[in-house]
């Protein structure tokens, strides 16, 4: 390193440390908690207590709640404070109820999310709310409720690990300690099948002020923390800035002929000459500079703050992209394996199609396979293909998208996601597994032809022509469109190609004679092909009567070819007659019928019969399904796990 570089990386270290040390200073450095239960369970009253008893509340607020609590009957409502904020904050006042401030004599705390706040769950799955550390309130009288156990799942699987029960309303079991004990039992029991041990349990009364910032007489056979004390012993998560880097890239601007991406550092750290590798389009360049306005030049920053940026290369930069070093790049995938929350009314199904936001890119993606379904009650992954309401789940989802993912356990902020549908949020996840791929073949410079590997593992599955030949009215287009909806529903990209159509456009100089019909399969099978490279499964539904045809058919696709019989004996077919062509055939009303007055030559070795005079429609279909599932599989794909293996 020569003598320059050194100085400004000394230089580089340096301001970094005061710039963070600058961050510790505002309210990001207060300690963030949440405070999560069932309702009624005494979350609100626990606040107003805690905001009492560390002397934390405004001049005059004790004299208004008391007021206000006098007016109803004379009991200190404690929860009575929330709703006084709120109005305060629905009078355009600064205090704001999703983030409520309060000190202890150690350090200063935020609150994250008020209890009662409908958008607690949506927030925390979003990520808005950053709590290290989480009280889960219980009524020592009622017990460990639905919502109890949800709230315990949540946080484990958002990660938070610094979880400490208040067993609360002591004294409506008469600060009774076997009753006590019991509760204490059952719900050390359910965190403890979720990998979960709670830091404490504390016996509280929050509206008497029992245990809160003191030790209380009336629970004399307790002799574990406060909650301040169990407040102040939560040890604060590792910064960021230690982790590699990842810089979301939120926008990108021209300014005085320069472009200027745009972002908030999530981790780590970066300095002027690093080189940057922006996933998943795989550009790279090195930073040329960091912008600053009114403020002297910026060499260096790190987690947690914005930063505008300059590259010593014009590259097509966009928002969603993710920056990081070369050497630790985040995962590059069409498939992810997440686990996920589902919060909306309606289900979500296999196939159903959703996008998913992970910091600020979001990527089109479907319902793969959900491998299971966890019941909140008693943990139990069951085997299902809908997840409901407040269901847990394990499924994996696909993109047509290059994704550009991390695994939660190794990167919190860009290994979780929000799932939306129609703009709304449906649900969270957090991402298990990144499905890897050959990340050389995807890096694509602009005169590189996208192959059909890249295609299959964008949509999941190979592209393939299923030629269906047979009588008219055997049932070919009946099969291929039903496929065609089954396939669809599962995200699966599918397309028919249907004799009547075809001679409607494309093939509508062609009549019916053997010659008209060999040209016919002819161009029908080049426009196949080409779509079945293009990744898609192609249904051709036509008569194609004659082998020598089909043959040719064959040779024109290649591979993933397969001819399926639509069997049916032409009396069947006289008896169905679905658009009454046979009538008008046997009164030679039209010549040249296949099967009246030409022939039809039934396939010699075909992949698949479907005989429809002895199946149902529904059986057909599944045979003909079975065949598409052989044919478009890819090789290793499914990464499937079973259910069994399913952990939480
Ligand atoms: N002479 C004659 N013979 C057979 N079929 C006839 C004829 N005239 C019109 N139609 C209608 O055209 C559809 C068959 O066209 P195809 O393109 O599938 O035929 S072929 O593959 O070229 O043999 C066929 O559709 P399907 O009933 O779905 O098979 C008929 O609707
Ligand atoms: N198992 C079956 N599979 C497909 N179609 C069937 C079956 N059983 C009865 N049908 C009926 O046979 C008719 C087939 O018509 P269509 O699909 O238009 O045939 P094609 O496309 O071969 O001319 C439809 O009316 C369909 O409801």
């Amino acid at each position: 390193m020569t003598q320059t570089t050194s100085t400004a990386a000394a230089i580089a270290e340096e301001e970094l440390a005061s710039n963070l040390a600058a961050n510790t200073n505002d309210d990001k450095a207060r300690f963030p908690f949440a405070i999560v239960g069932h309702v009624d369970h005494g979350k609100s009253t626990l606040i107003g207590r805690l905001l009492h008893d560390t002397g934390s509340l405004p001049e005059g607020k004790l004299a208004e709640l008391k007021a206000a609590s006098d007016k109803r009957g004379g009991v200190l409502e404690w929860s009575f404070l929330l709703d006084a904020f709120q109005a305060e904050r629905d009078q355009g006042i600064t205090i704001d109820t999703t983030q409520i401030f309060f000190t202890t004599a150690k350090r200063r705390y935020v609150i994250i999310d008020a209890p009662g706040h409908k958008e607690f769950l949506k927030n925390a799955i979003s990520g808005v709310a950053q709590a290290q550390a989480a009280f889960l309130v219980i009524d020592a009288a009622e017990g460990v409720r639905e919502q109890s156990r949800r709230h315990a799942l949540i946080l484990h699987i958002l990660g938070l690990r610094q979880v400490a029960v208040l067993i609360n309303k002591i004294d409506l079991i008469d600060h009774d300690a076997d009753r006590y004990a019991a509760v204490a039992a059952e719900i050390r029991h359910y965190l403890g099948q979720l990998g979960v041990t709670p830091l404490a349990l504390v016996p509280i009364s929050a509206r008497n002020g029992d245990n809160i910032a003191s030790r209380s007489e009336k629970t004399p056979w307790y002799d574990g923390p406060t909650v301040v004390d169990v407040l102040d012993n939560f040890v604060p998560a590792p910064a960021p800035v230690d982790q590699h880097l990842r810089l979301p890239v939120q926008d990108v601007f021209k300014f005085d002929h320069r472009r200027i991406v745009a972002g908030r550092i999530e981790s780590g750290r970066l300095r002027v000459g690093d080189r940057l590798i922006f996933s998943p389009s795989g550009k790279q360049a090195r930073i040329a500079s960091l912008e600053s306005w009114n403020a002297a030049p910026q060499i260096a920053a790190g987690a947690g703050q914005s930063i505008a940026l300059t590259l010593d290369d014009e590259l097509f930069i966009q928002r969603g992209d993710i920056a990081a070093h070369i050497e630790h790049q985040p995962h590059l995938a069409h498939q992810a394996t997440v686990r996920l929350f589902w919060l909306d009314t309606a289900p979500l199904l296999a196939g159903d199609r959703l996008k998913l936001k992970v910091a600020t890119s979001e990527y089109p993606v479907f319902v793969e396979r959900i491998h299971a379904v966890i019941d909140v009650g008693n943990l139990a992954a069951t085997q299902s293909d809908r997840i409901d309401q407040n269901a847990v789940a394990e499924v994996t989802l696909r993109s047509p998208a290059l994704m550009a993912l991390d695994k939660f356990d190794e990167f919190a902020k860009t290994g979780r996601g929000v799932l939306l549908r129609d703009g709304d949020i449906v649900g969270g996840a957090i991402v298990l597994h990144a499905g890897a791929v050959d990340q050389s073949r995807n890096l694509y410079s602009p005169t590189q032809s996208i192959g059909s590997a890249d295609r299959a593992s964008a949509n999941g599955h190979r592209g393939a022509v299923l030629w269906l030949t047979g009588l008219s009215g055997s049932g070919k287009s009946t099969l291929a469109v039903s496929a065609e909806h089954r396939l669809f529903q599962r995200g699966r990209q599918v397309v028919v190609l249907d004799g009547d159509t075809l001679r409607q456009g494309l093939n509508s100089d062609l009549g019916f004679s053997p010659e008209a019909r060999a040209e016919n399969i002819r161009r029908t099978a080049e426009v196949a092909k080409l779509l079945a490279e293009t990744g898609l499964i192609v249904f051709v539904s036509l008569i194609s009567p004659w082998q020598a045809d089909r043959e040719k058919a064959r040779r024109i696709v290649g591979e993933n070819f397969a001819e399926i019989y639509v069997q049916a004996d032409i009396e069947t077919c006289k008896s169905r007659d679905p658009k009454g062509l046979y009538k008008k055939a046997l009164q030679g009303e039209i010549k040249n019928f296949t099967g009246i007055d030409q022939p039809y030559e039934a396939p010699e070795e075909p992949d698949l019969t479907i005989d429809t005079t002895a199946l149902t429609e529904e059986q057909a279909l599944q045979q003909l399904l079975d065949l598409v599932d052989r044919l478009c599989a890819l090789n290793g794909y499914e990464s499937r796990r079973p259910a069994d293996s399913y952990t939480i």
